[in-house]
């Protein structure tokens, strides 16, 4: 039997399309809201993924995929992310931020890595679970419909690849500024949020020769997997119940108010005859019991994947897919922002704010952040 508070599944509109020869962008009824939107939004209007399955439009617009209520076969070029996962992950103890994960193979830009999943509960239920969270310092609650406006886009440069955590050497101080806050800040849980569809990442720097020693370190302990068996069987386990659990692992769409301009649906401000009625309800993800690997993905100022929202199929369910934003080597963290694309901006604007104010971070969402990342800026936003 749900819990209160648990998001009762729904079956939502469904829709798919007619393409008499094969999909093509330009006809395609799923990419009829991408294909609609305003031109200066756009670099072209094919489908979002190139001929290799990769990712090439920018997150903060919505993907539609062809489904089983399409014409179109499984090889069709706008099936990805129900594909599932093709890279090799791993579980590992990091430095500083408790259990996180990383590949074990290089990975191209744009790679589908796999989709956050959790069960999904009313905005209500997960405030009263987070009072408990918080007693732990580890929180899994991810928060959905959460709006951001287009042009708070933030896109905060990620050409280079980011340090994986475990890697050691002498922390460097971002700035003064956020220097003093770390040390006021308390260490607290934080809570991603679904404005997603882009978004950024920690401090610490080494010199050339200790990236290249701590290099070797890191193939090594890729190498050594012996003592993360245990971990991997547990996550395959956990993957198996979830996947046969309806409440599990998507995200509702319907949730979303309309008054405000989501960063990752334009489809919904299309034309689009669905007859979905949104309400004012907001709602969250939590991992903590039910999720997969990516429950312990964490996060960076300087993320190396990106989450978008998928639908396939139902309008009334998205799906958040994380994909790689450049190449990752093997052996490298994977993270994203918690903070979806505007919260390295709204960090730093708080933290300024926080200097000039007798307010603590303790009073606001920020979180310390142990990101490790030359472009950390000592919080995370949540
Ligand atoms: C979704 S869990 C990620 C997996 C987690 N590290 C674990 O051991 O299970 C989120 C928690 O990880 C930790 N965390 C993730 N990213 C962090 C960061 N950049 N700085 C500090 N703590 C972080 C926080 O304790 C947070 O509540």
């Amino acid at each position: 039997m749900l819990d209160e508070g648990v998001r009762k599944p729904d079956t939502g509109f469904v829709a798919g399309c007619d393409c008499p020869d094969g999909c093509k962008p330009e006809s395609c009824l799923c990419n009829v809201d991408y294909r609609d939107l305003p031109s200066e939004w756009l670099v072209d209007r094919g489908f979002a993924y190139d001929d290799n399955g990769r990712v090439i439009r920018p997150n903060n617009i919505g993907i539609t995929e062809c489904n089983m209520h399409c014409t179109c076969l499984e090889d069709c070029q706008n099936r990805v992310i129900q594909r599932g996962r093709t890279v090799e992950l791993q579980i590992f103890m990091t430095k500083e931020c408790g259990w996180g994960l990383r590949t074990l193979e290089p990975i191209p830009k744009g790679t589908y890595i796999d989709s956050y999943l959790g069960l999904v509960i009313t905005r209500t239920e997960a405030e009263r679970r987070e009072a408990g969270y918080r007693q732990s310092g580890l929180s899994y609650l991810f928060d959905l419909d959460f709006f951001e406006k287009h042009n708070e886009n933030v896109n905060c440069g990620m050409e280079k690849p980011l340090e994986a955590l475990e890697i050691g050497g002498d922390p460097e101080t971002p700035d003064e500024e956020s220097a003093a806050a770390q040390q006021t800040a308390p260490l607290q849980k934080k809570r991603r949020r679904a404005n997603y569809f882009g978004g950024p990442r920690k401090r610490r720097t080494k010199g050339p020769s200790t990236a290249k020693a701590n290099k070797g370190k890191q193939i090594k302990e890729v190498e050594d997997l012996s003592e993360y068996e245990e971990i991997r069987d547990f996550k395959v386990k956990q993957e198996e119940v979830l996947f046969g659990t309806e409440e599990v692992g998507e995200s509702s769409r319907s949730a979303r108010s309309r008054s405000e301009v989501s960063a990752g649906y334009h489809h919904e401000r299309s034309t689009s005859t669905t007859p979905v009625e949104y309400t004012p309800q907001s709602y969250s993800l939590d991992s903590k019991d039910m999720g997969n690997v990516t429950r312990f993905s964490n996060h960076s100022c300087d993320p190396n994947l990106d989450i978008y929202s998928v639908v396939i199929g139902s309008q009334e369910i998205f799906t958040l897919a994380l994909f790689a934003n450049r190449y990752i080597e093997a052996g490298s963290e994977l993270t994203f922002s918690y903070s979806g694309n505007t919260g390295l901006e709204r960090a730093k604007k708080m933290k300024r704010q926080l200097k000039k104010s007798t307010k603590s971070s303790e009073d606001t969402e920020l979180f310390r952040c142990k990101c490790g990342t030359r472009k950390c800026v000592g919080y995370y936003w949540n």
